[in-house]
C-alpha cells in the first residue's frame, strides 16, 4: 500500500474521532475572578482512571525528524488519554488512526496545528508519537501514570510505504 498523506488543518470538526481540540479560538469562555479573566472551560477531560492511573503533567522537549518521513509505526495508550499543549506557540504535526485492535495504514490522518492549539488524544486513539517542526520544540502532556501496559506500539510491514511531506503544507 502506497500513501502520500495530506495535511489537513486542525479543526474540532475534524479532529473528534480522535479526542479533542485544546484550543482558544474554537472553545466558549465565561469570565472569572470578578471580569478580569476568561475561562475556556473543560475543553477535554483527562481519562487516565482506568485499571489504578493518575493524571501526571510532564513537558516534552521534541527534536523534529528528517522529511519526507516514511511512517514505520503507529501507537496508542489503553489505559489513558493522552494531551499534548505546545508551549512555544510552533506549529506541529499530528498523525493518527481511528480506534481498532491494529492501526489501519491507510486511514492515517495528518493535520497541522497552528502552534496555539493542543490535543487530547483519546484512550486508544493510534497516533504517532510527537511531530515537531521545530528544534527542540516544548509541550506540556497530560496523561498517565499508573499500573499495567499503557503504550502499545506497531510497526508496519515493508509492504505499508506512508510518506509525509512538507511541500503541500496548507498555509495555517
Ligand atoms: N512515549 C511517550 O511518552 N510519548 C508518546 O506517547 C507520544 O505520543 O509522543
Ligand atoms: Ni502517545
Amino acid at each position: 500500500m502506497n500513501k502520500t498523506l495530506k495535511i489537513e488543518p486542525l479543526t474540532p470538526e475534524a479532529f473528534k474521532p480522535f479526542g479533542d481540540l485544546i484550543d482558544k479560538e474554537s472553545s466558549e469562555f465565561f469570565m472569572i475572578n470578578n471580569g478580569s479573566t476568561r475561562r475556556y472551560h473543560r475543553m477535554a477531560d483527562v481519562d487516565v482512571a482506568d485499571n489504578g492511573g493518575e493524571p501526571i503533567i510532564s513537558i516534552f522537549q521534541a527534536t523534529p525528524l528528517q522529511y519526507p518521513l516514511s511512517i514505520k509505526m503507529m501507537e496508542r495508550h489503553p489505559l489513558g488519554s493522552q494531551a499534548f499543549v505546545p508551549l512555544l506557540g510552533n506549529p506541529y504535526l499530528i498523525l493518527v488512526a481511528p480506534k481498532d485492535d491494529s492501526p489501519d495504514p491507510s486511514a492515517i490522518r495528518a493535520f497541522i496545528s497552528n502552534g496555539k492549539q493542543g490535543v487530547n488524544y483519546h484512550k486508544g486513539v493510534w497516533h504517532h508519537p510527537v511531530l515537531a517542526l521545530t528544534e527542540q520544540d516544548q509541550f506540556l502532556i497530560v496523561d498517565r501514570a499508573g499500573p499495567g501496559n499503557n503504550c502499545d506500539e506497531v510497526y508496519f510491514s515493508d509492504k505499508v510505504q506512508v510518506e509525509l511531506t512538507l511541500d503541500d503544507l496548507v498555509s495555517i
